[in-house]
Order: structure tokens, then sequence, then C-alpha cells
């Protein structure tokens, strides 16, 4: 009896069940989620995020201008502006002085491994790489919006009320669909290539927040050498 093809993100989430339920564990999703989180530890993430905004948005246009259809060239190319929009307004916010922290270990291993992709891999590895930002920063808006009650009195509200929200969730769907779209065009070896881009971004999201929980350094002094003295 013929079997109806699964749709390959369904086989996606479940190979990071695992990963998508330790996320929840994470003592820093906890703390975001009932605002206990500490508020330098915030601070850190989101210093680190923009960083990470930065190289992401860079990952967005190389899919952009990978892609076969206008509308997929659209799609990636409005979230790579609307990643570095949040990024320039990190910047900008006298919450936190992003310059002043140096990209983490994790925050650059995560984004060299998505423009690594991005670099040596073809279109479709490149959209499964670029999924679980999407996909796992709407499941854990959602799960902490149900958790939160009152986002108005919640100190993380904003935070929680960006990700959890339907916009977002609709632009999900989107990249879900062109992955399942290329996954159904693609070769044995490149659904294996894009599985493995995947659940590795998706470690490395676990990986980003355990990182601002630890708040996360570099083994030796990293800070760029001070400018030279003018001469005299
Ligand atoms: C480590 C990290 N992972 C995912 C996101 C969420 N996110 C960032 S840009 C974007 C799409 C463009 O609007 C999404 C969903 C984040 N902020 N930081």
């Amino acid at each position: 009896m013929p079997t109806t093809p699964t749709p390959f993100c369904d086989e996606l989430w479940a190979a990071v069940a695992e990963i998508r339920a330790a996320i929840d564990e994470l003592p820093f999703v906890t703390g975001l989620g009932d605002g206990t989180l500490d508020r330098d530890k915030f601070v850190y993430y989101l210093a680190q995020d923009a960083h990470y905004l930065r190289d992401y948005a860079r990952a967005l246009a190389g899919a952009a201008a990978k892609a076969d259809l206008p509308e997929d060239i659209a799609f990636f190319a409005q979230h790579a502006h609307d990643a570095i929009v949040v990024e320039s307004s990190l910047h900008q916010s006298n919450v936190v002085d992003v310059d002043a922290w140096t990209p983490s270990p994790t925050c650059t291993g995560y984004t060299s491994y998505l423009l690594s992709v991005a670099h040596t891999q073809g279109y479709a590895e490149l959209a499964a790489a670029v999924l679980p930002c999407f996909w796992i920063y709407a499941e854990v808006g959602r799960a902490l919006l149900e958790h939160a009650g009152d986002l108005a009195a919640h100190p993380y509200g904003d935070w929680i009320g960006t990700y959890a929200d339907d916009e977002f969730e609709a632009a999900t769907a989107k990249a879900r669909s062109i992955v399942d779209r290329l996954a159904g065009q693609a070769d044995p070896a490149t659904r294996a290539r894009m599985r493995t881009a995947f659940t590795t971004a998706s470690a490395w999201e676990w990986m980003f927040w355990d990182a601002a929980w630890r708040v996360e350094s570099w083994p030796f002094d990293l800070s760029p050498a001070p400018a030279a003295e003018p001469a005299k």
C-alpha cells in the first residue's frame, strides 16, 4: 500500500525532540519565563544576540542569493533586513552596550557554522540550517507565553511578546514550507545534509542559551588593542 510521504519538517522536528526538551529545562529559559533571570545575564544575552543577528542576516542574505523562486528570494531578503533592524535597535539601546562585549566562543561557533554552510553547501542545506532560529524561537516564545500571564507586568514581557507573535509564527511556517519543498526535490544525500544542518543549528540554539547562563567568555583576553596614541 503506498504510504503518504511524511513532510520532511516532521522528521526534522522528531530528530531534535531531545534538544527541544532540553531547551525548556535550561535555567536561562526557565528564568526568562518566570522572570527570575538575573538582569546581567539577560544583558549579556542581548549583546551576544546583536553579534549573532549581524551574521545571521548575512546567512539569510546568502539564502536569498541561492534561492530558486522569487518568493523565496523576497522571504530571505526580508528577514535578513529584519534581523539587521533588531541588531541596530540593540546597538542603539541604552540597556546594552553591544560593542563592549566580544562575541563569545559559542556565538562565534554558531555564526561560523551558518556561514560555512552558506559558503560551502547548497540552497536546500542552507534553508535547513537557518530554520531552527525561526522554529525554536517561535516554540519557546509560545511555551513561555502560556505560563507568563500578563506580559505588561512581566520583566521579560517584551522579549516573550516578540517571539510569541502571530506574524513570527507565519514566518516560521513559510520557512518550514520552503524546507519541505526543497526536501521533496532533493536526492537522499542532500536530504541527509539538510538533516545534519538542521540538527546542528538546533544544538547551537541550546548552546547559545547555555552560554548566556554561564556568561561564557574566552580563556584569554581578546579585546582589540587600544588605539595608538596620536604622534606629538
Ligand atoms: C540565537 C538566536 N536564535 C534565534 C533568534 C530568533 N531570530 C533572530 S532573527 C530571526 C528571523 C528574522 O526576523 C529570528 C527568528 C535569535 N534572536 N537569536
